[in-house]
């Protein structure tokens, strides 16, 4: 069986950790590299409490590329770094599986244009738990039927994004099916700005961030005499990790830009 190639960017982070532990577990999935700007040089046996296996780690991605042959980057890093990662991994023909966050549409629509260019496909997956999609997913349905809704998402306070890039992706796809309006009061005033939260199409987003939350969101929908709450709860980061799995896999046969794991789940 010929094995997936995986280099993973950002090995010594929250996320990044649990992703080296998954590609090592993965029978299928080989780690070949990673990609850490503090440790250009060393094995990744060197990096405390990371992996016992001895793979380069490298300080920058076009270096990593140039010298290991991969097939698929799984990128969780910062906006920034994370959009270089992507369209360097593009250029060289290897496949994103991107969670970073804070991408703006700006960044999609052109690293859309270059997969569509190099007939390279990457998955950009704001959310990797299966429960999270499902819950954008109802939280979609819902806003056919209900016009008012409020998205509160709760992390952890390390966390450098607000909204979260659930949330963004929760109020987009609700917009698309949700008939517009701008919620609230029509001569509402915010005392203290900031109160009513994000606005996103008329909906507001709340971003509650705290020690002891890992990721968390809440959509509430509201009509006459009645309330509806969709939440999903995250209580650890393996609860990504069947995501991260099932994108690795499909990203080998995807030619194109899937924003969201919703597109590819059944
Ligand atoms: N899609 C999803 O399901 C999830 C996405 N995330 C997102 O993943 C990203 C990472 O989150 P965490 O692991 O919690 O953050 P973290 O801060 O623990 O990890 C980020 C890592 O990136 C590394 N890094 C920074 N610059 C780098 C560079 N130039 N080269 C290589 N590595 C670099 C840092 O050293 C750090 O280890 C965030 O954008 C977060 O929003 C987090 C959880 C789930
Ligand atoms: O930073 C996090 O932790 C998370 N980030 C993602 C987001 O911004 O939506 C996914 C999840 O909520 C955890």
């Amino acid at each position: 069986m010929e094995k997936i190639k995986v280099i993973i960017a950002g090995p010594r982070g929250r996320m990044g950790s649990e992703a080296v532990k998954l590609v090592e577990r993965t029978e299928k999935f080989e780690l070949v590299a990673v990609v850490d700007h503090k440790h250009g040089g060393k094995l990744l046996t060197e990096l405390e409490g990371v992996s016992t296996l001895p793979v380069p780690v490298f300080a920058d991605i076009t270096t990593c590329l140039t010298e290991v042959k991969a097939d698929v980057l799984i990128d969780l890093t910062t906006p920034e770094v994370g959009m270089h990662h992507t369209k360097t991994a593009l250029e060289f023909g290897v496949r994103p599986v991107v969670g970073t966050t804070g991408f703006t549409q700006e960044n999609l629509a052109e690293l859309e244009n270059l997969c569509r260019e190099k007939e390279t496909g990457c998955i950009i997956a704001p959310n990797f738990a299966l429960g999270a999609v499902l819950m954008m997913k109802f939280s979609q349905l819902a806003g056919r039927y209900f016009q008012d809704v409020e998205i509160i998402e709760l992390h952890h306070d390390k966390k450098l994004d607000a909204p979260s890039g659930t949330a963004v992706k929760t109020a987009e796809m609700i917009a698309q099916v949700r008939a517009e309006k701008s919620q609230g009061h029509p001569d509402e005033k915010e005392t203290l700005p900031g109160a009513r939260g994000a606005d996103f199409s008329g909906m507001h987003i709340h971003s509650v961030r705290l020690p002891g939350l890992i990721a968390h969101q809440q959509v509430m929908f509201g009509a006459e005499g009645q309330t509806l709450t969709i939440r999903h709860d995250s209580y650890d980061r393996v609860s990504f990790m069947s995501g991260v799995k099932l994108a690795v896999d499909t990203v080998m046969n995807l030619h194109t830009l899937v924003y969201g794991l919703e597109n590819i789940i059944e």
